[in-house]
């Protein structure tokens, strides 16, 4: 069973659970939703989309009437203010945390397999006073001390319906581009490199994962002339992570890594900042693609877009994403190869 985050009730993220459901069929494992069950009931009688909601008392309940009806756990905060699709209130931010926090502890606990997560606006919870960047940075956190490894999370996008698949991987997240060169670090890369391959051993089964990693200037800095990130910080990174027996190549000239030929030759590219990294993504697969955070000790998934707040209480938004993100997070909890959706 998969625990699904509420996301910003004013976003896409119900109307595409409720479609979900509605249409739900083999290629979609069950799930529960941490929730306002009224507000669900609402927003599917708006959609006119025909979804029995299931107000559970505890997570167990869930694989009982998951066929029947959405199952819908209590959020733990409850919403401040009624959601208003397309107008996200900051007095609902608290309910939006406590939805994660839920289900990073029934993750974490064991009592769901993985964990979902609807987009949240990160501008709207920071409004709030949230203290982090996004959920990859916030997850780390909830699950640093829990285990007795300190945790460093590491964003991963994947586009699993690519063939050759394509896993991108940021080393520099939420951070305002002018920022990203003074961010890097030999250190940074070497440590995101590390939980990539690691988790590439052990979450996605590949035996010998390889890494590609890009450089940070136009052609790879050009032997310094236009950049010299490459020579000072990226090329050590990539030997020490050789020494370390990881196979890895660069510091490679990003605008050529994405091509397919250039894809067959990496399970996954280590990119220096956000856009380097899921540009080419969203770009070849925006609607298959799936953002897992890697480093932590449950899985956690979620669709790659975002709230989406200009198409909210539509219908028109495009659910492919969630469903993916939702078949990924079932797959690696099960330590299977990810499956490919019927169309
Ligand atoms: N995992 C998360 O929680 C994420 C949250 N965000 C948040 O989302 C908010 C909006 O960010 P944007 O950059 O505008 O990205 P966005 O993904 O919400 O929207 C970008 C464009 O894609 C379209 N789109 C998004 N999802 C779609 C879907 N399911 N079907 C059809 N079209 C879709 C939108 O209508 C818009 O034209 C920001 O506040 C950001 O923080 C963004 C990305 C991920
Ligand atoms: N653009 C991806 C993104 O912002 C997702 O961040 P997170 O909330 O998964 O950390």
């Amino acid at each position: 069973m998969l625990a699904v985050t509420m996301g910003d009730p004013a976003g896409v993220g119900g109307e595409l659970i409720l479609a979900l459901w509605a249409a739900r069929h083999a290629d979609t494992p069950p799930f529960l939703m941490i929730d306002d069950a009224g507000r669900l009931e609402a927003l599917a009688r708006h959609l006119g989309l025909e979804v029995p909601v299931a107000r559970l008392g505890t997570a167990a309940q869930a694989a009982e009437v998951f066929d029947q009806a959405l199952p819908v756990l209590p959020l733990a905060t409850p919403l401040a203010v009624p959601p208003r699709p397309g107008h996200p209130d900051p007095a609902n931010a608290p309910a939006i945390i406590a939805a994660i926090r839920q289900a990073a502890e029934m993750a974490l606990g064991g009592a769901v397999s993985a964990m979902v997560t609807n987009p949240i606006s990160k501008a709207v919870l920071q409004d709030d006073g949230f203290a982090h960047p996004g959920h990859t940075e916030f997850l780390g956190h909830l699950a640093d001390g829990a285990g007795a490894d300190p945790v460093d999370p590491v964003m991963m996008l994947v586009a699993p319906n690519l063939d050759p698949p394509l896993r991108v991987v940021p080393v520099t997240i939420h951070l305002p581009l002018a920022r990203v060169a003074g961010a890097l670090s030999r250190e940074r890369i070497v440590a995101t490199g590390r939980v990539t391959a690691r988790a590439l051993k052990q979450r996605f089964g590949i035996a010998r994962p390889r890494l590609a990693v890009a450089a940070l200037n136009p052609h790879a800095g050009e032997q310094g002339r236009l950049g010299n990130e490459e020579r000072a910080l990226i090329a050590p990174a990539v030997a020490d992570l050789k020494a370390e027996g990881i196979t890895v190549h660069g510091p490679l000239p990003a605008d050529t890594l994405f091509h397919e030929p250039a894809r067959a030759e990496a399970d996954a590219v280590l990119c220096m900042y956000h856009d380097q990294a899921l540009i080419p993504l969203k770009t070849l697969d925006f609607f298959g693609g799936v953002n897992v955070t890697l480093g932590l000790p449950f899985i956690r998934c979620s669709p790659d877009h975002g709230t989406a707040f200009g198409l909210a209480g539509s219908g028109r938004a495009d659910p492919r994403s969630l469903r993916a993100a939702l078949r990924l997070a079932a797959d690696l909890a099960a330590q299977r190869p990810p499956s490919r959706p019927t169309p």
